[in-house]
């Protein structure tokens, strides 16, 4: 029997569509519009599209988008000195850094400059801590692994108990969502370059979450029968039959996963579309912590 397909872009459309619908009340309302900057430093092709799809989803959902384009040799003091600008700024309720930034900037301080009500991307040490500790709420959920839980709510009963295990270990994607099914009361556990065994470590997961970056690692055998797959995986491969050359692969082997596992993500349309319908969601959520202040 073959996989359920997850259909991310289904979901990230209900979303979005949701997000819309707030938004337009709250401006009826007579409440300010949510606002969200978006600072990207440098000319990393997959991150300027990644910025350009952002900006393209708050228009269509009707959040105003601040766009900063920084220059690759942007010193540390002046990207610190916009997002402490952006915390000022009463318009942006969320602000959202690229990632990754060029090598000479130090990340963790850019982070944790962002003022805490406007991390929309919940990578603040403080949100972070906060979902590692037992019983404390971040403001804010990442986006891509609060994806992967709603698609995960969507397609099982309950994560209760459920063996889950995560491939990768990024800030952005591996131990966030490591911690969000810990506190769904998950067994996780969390896989990396070092793991021994990886493929029946692997086999053991009625929950697998790849996001390792490296395509088609994950092989259809190294699926327990009827799992439940989601591919955080976005890798360009070069495919001379495809249209310009390339194509989109996840970190599993679909065409083999999907013959073993209970559902599965699809690449593209699983879990990227996910990652920018949460932006939206933590945004509006901005705007609305904002209304309280
Ligand atoms: N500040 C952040 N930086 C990065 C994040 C993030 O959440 N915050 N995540 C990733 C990249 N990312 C968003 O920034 C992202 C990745 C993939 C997609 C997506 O929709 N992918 C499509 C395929 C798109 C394509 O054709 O290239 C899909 O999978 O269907 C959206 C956002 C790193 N940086």
């Amino acid at each position: 029997m073959t996989a359920k397909i997850i259909d991310g872009k289904a979901v990230a459309a209900e979303v979005r569509a949701e997000v819309a619908a707030v938004v337009a009340q709250r401006v009826e309302a007579g409440k300010s519009r949510p606002g969200l900057a978006t600072v990207l430093v440098g000319e990393n092709p997959a991150s300027q599209v990644y910025v350009r799809m952002k900006q393209k989803a708050c228009a269509e959902a009707g959040i105003e988008s601040f766009g900063y384009n920084l220059p690759e040799d942007t010193s540390q003091e002046d990207l610190e000195k916009l997002v402490r600008e952006l915390n000022a700024d009463e318009r942006v309720n969320g602000i959202l850094v690229q990632l990754p930034l060029p090598k000479h900037l130090d990340e963790e301080r850019v982070l944790a400059a962002i003022s805490l009500d406007k991390d929309v991307d919940g990578f603040h040490p403080v949100n972070i801590g906060r979902l590692a500790q037992k019983g404390r709420k971040p403001q804010f959920i990442p986006c891509t692994p609060a994806g992967c839980m709603l698609l995960l709510r969507k397609n099982l009963d309950s994560l209760e108990g459920v063996n889950a295990v995560v491939l990768g270990r990024s800030n952005i994607v591996g131990m966030p969502v490591a911690l969000l099914l810990v506190e769904a009361n998950a067994t996780v556990t969390i896989c990396h370059s070092r793991t021994k065994n990886l493929p029946d470590v692997v086999r053991q997961a009625d929950v697998l979450v790849a996001a390792v970056g490296r395509p088609e690692m994950v092989r259809g055998d190294w699926i327990k029968p009827g799992a439940v797959v989601i591919d955080v995986g976005v890798n360009r491969i070069d495919d001379p039959s495809a249209k310009n050359g390339t194509r989109l692969v996840g970190d599993v082997a679909y065409d083999e996963a999907v013959e073993v596992a209970g559902a599965i993500t699809p690449v593209p349309g699983g879990v990227g579309p996910m990652t920018i319908a949460m932006l939206l969601q933590n945004t509006l959520k901005a705007a609305e912590l904002s209304d309280k202040q």
